[in-house]
């Protein structure tokens, strides 16, 4: 009986090592096949040894050493000045989860409550319900006319020069506050004033469409959009709205939700500039900002650290990642798991309770993202005309044209442009650095390469054939070193 059982147990041992050698045969065949394919592929190479692939390493050392959302401290600046940072609120772990710390709390101002109303993606108790409460909104109802249009993004894209142009227009009113920002549609706070303003008759926490139309056109008439004189005397009776925030088009999915559901007739339009330049002027804004409110945390703060603190949170939450190939990366494109992980870095700077104005400045220019989250959105109430994507270069070059093609769509009648507002410059920063090193812009470029590259398709696919290769020659690129 003992020795059967010996021979049974040798016989499973030679079994097991047997199915081991079969197995690392295999592994080494296929690493060899891999290794030769990349050998065939000139692609590859970028995502393997490129600036892609330093940007991505230099990100997590620059990170651990002080950037903007990791949790050290010492920043050197420019001058070679070591200055002590606040630590930051956000503590990223690797499963994906996240903590605030105490510093989000220390901002006890009323700048901190203000801020801290903002939302990114938060998944709220609400409903479309599209389908009980269709779209009854009359040709010229007040709340349909207000929202007409809206400037979704991106933020540092042309977007106030914009707003200016279509402005211009005699039809055309701003249905926002100050520069037409009304950050309506992202904002936890007037979200809940506008449940407080009409809570549901059958004592639910859902929202449902009407009830927020009811709740935006109580907002838009605070606003005075039309004050009840004005509604009175028709001053404005054949006006349309317009609202910009560019935070929109960095909102993840719940922003082009609620607009799709409130306003389904509505028109975004989104400009977009070259990613690269965006984020300097980001970088610059911020500094301004920094005057402007004195918020001290990027005092000292160089513009490889604003960027590689974005990039280590990009890549914790998993949205960027160390991509082996071209085909690698293409896979990951659009799927649920890069949703999720885009969802989850919305929700991570959201925590830091820091304004969005601040944020994302690498993560605001992975245009292909944001906008198939867009097209999405539009595509679930079988609207395909209702988002127009332009490119900020172009308008900065012909202002005269773009207005026109704004204002075809839009679907206003044809008005000369303004010469006075039109083809102008309008919110210009007054840079506090002139520029980034060849090393930053080329890891940059490489990073944003191949968001690029997603986004031409996208656009081809839309119809949108000139965008090819836009951004792969640098324009308006300000490299001298800083
Ligand atoms: N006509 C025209 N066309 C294209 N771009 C223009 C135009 N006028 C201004 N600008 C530049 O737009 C940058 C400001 O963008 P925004 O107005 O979108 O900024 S913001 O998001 O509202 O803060 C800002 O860029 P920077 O100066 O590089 O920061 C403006 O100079």
């Amino acid at each position: 009986m003992q020795s059967r059982w010996k021979i049974m147990s040798m016989r499973s041992l030679l079994l097991t090592l047997a199915a081991t050698i079969v197995a690392c045969v295999t592994i080494q065949i296929n690493i060899l096949a891999t290794m030769s394919d990349r050998d065939d592929d000139s692609e590859d190479v970028v995502f393997q040894n490129s600036g892609f692939r330093r940007i991505l390493e230099r990100s997590v050392v620059a990170s651990s050493s002080g950037a903007v959302t990791s949790s050290s401290s010492d920043v050197t600046d420019a001058g070679g000045t070591t200055k002590r940072t606040p630590s930051s609120e956000l503590d990223v772990k690797t499963d994906g989860s996240s903590s605030t710390r105490g510093s989000s709390r220390r901002h006890g101002s009323l700048r901190y409550h203000y801020y801290k109303g903002w939302v990114a993606s938060d998944q709220e108790d609400w409903t479309c319900d599209a389908q009980n409460e269709p779209d009854l909104l009359p040709e010229g109802d007040i709340t349909r006319r207000a929202f007409h249009a809206v400037i979704i993004g991106a933020m540092k894209g042309g977007t106030q020069a914009l707003m200016k142009a279509i402005l211009s227009h005699k039809r055309m009113m701003n249905a926002g506050m100050l520069h037409g920002e009304l950050h309506l549609l992202n904002n936890k706070g007037m979200m809940k004033n506008l449940r407080e303003f009409k809570h549901p008759p059958d004592g639910s926490s859902v929202i449902r469409r009407r009830h927020l139309r009811e709740g935006f056109e109580w907002l838009l008439r605070a606003r005075d959009f039309d004050s009840e004189d004005d509604i009175a005397a028709d001053v404005n009776a054949d006006k349309l709205g317009i609202h910009s925030a560019p935070v929109y088009l960095f909102s993840g999915r719940s922003v082009p939700a609620r607009l799709m559901c409130v306003a389904p007739w509505s028109r975004a339009i989104a400009i977009l500039r070259n990613p690269i330049d965006r984020a300097f002027s980001h970088y610059n804004y911020v500094h301004k900002y920094i005057e402007l409110h004195g918020e001290t945390l990027f005092n000292g703060t160089r513009f490889e650290d604003f960027i590689y603190g974005d990039i280590w949170l990009l890549r914790k939450t998993g949205v960027l990642r160390d991509w082996q190939s071209e085909a690698d990366f293409e896979s990951f494109s659009g799927s649920a798991e890069e949703f999720r992980a885009w969802e989850m870095y919305l929700k991570h700077w959201e925590l830091t309770g820091r304004p969005p104005g601040i944020w994302g400045p690498v993560g605001r220019g992975l245009y292909a993202i944001q906008i198939e989250i867009w097209v999405d959105e539009t595509n679930k109430i079988n609207r395909t005309d209702n988002l127009l994507i332009l490119e900020s270069e172009d308008f900065r070059g012909d202002g005269v044209g773009i207005y026109h093609r704004v204002a075809q769509y839009l679907g206003l009648e044809r008005q000369k442009a303004s010469r006075h507002v039109v083809g102008r410059e309008h919110h210009r920063t007054v840079y506090v650095h002139d520029g980034m090193s060849e090393e930053i812009y080329t890891s940059l470029y490489e990073l944003f390469r191949p968001y690029n590259k997603r986004l031409y398709k996208l656009l081809g696919k839309l119809g949108e054939d000139d965008w090819d290769g836009v951004w792969d020659k640098p324009r308006d690129v300000r490299r001298e070193e800083g």
